[in-house]
């Protein structure tokens, strides 16, 4: 699968927590996330995590690119809630891109946990044969 991980500042602790937790899981798929928090999964754990540029710089779209492409599986995005973001637009274009496409986008840590057990239950292959059928 291709995960994206991104959380916006307040929220990059509990990203890493949930990389550290999670680091099995996570290691066997492709990963990417924005530029910050994609440098701090890295400097915590052992996963191997592509960078895209910082949220703010245009890493949200990046990441939406893929979505776009049907490239990207699933979507762990721990947004801050109570901050404003200089980049809301790009954010909302994610978030609408990952429904235009039915992309599951796990926005707090109780979904996302639900979310890698239901993968690890195989209920995201259909995936795959998106992908293929696509290529
Ligand atoms: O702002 C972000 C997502 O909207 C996250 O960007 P960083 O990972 O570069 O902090």
């Amino acid at each position: 699968m291709n995960i994206a991980l991104i959380a916006h500042d307040k929220k990059k602790e509990d990203m890493i927590r949930f990389c550290i937790a999670y680091e099995t899981f996570l290691k066997p798929h492709r990963l990417y996330a924005t530029g910050t928090t994609g440098t701090k999964i890295m400097e915590a754990t052992e996963l191997k995590v592509h960078r895209f540029l910082s949220g703010p710089l245009g890493g949200d779209q990046q990441i939406g690119a893929l979505v776009a492409q049907n490239e990207m599986d699933f979507i762990v995005f721990f947004r801050d809630p109570l901050t404003a973001q200089p980049h809301e637009p790009d954010i909302l274009a994610l978030l609408r891109l990952a429904d235009v496409h039915d992309i599951p986008v796990a926005t707090n840590l109780a979904t996302a946990e639900i979310m890698i057990r239901a993968i690890e239950q195989g209920e995201l292959n259909w995936r795959n044969y998106v992908r293929k059928n696509q290529s």
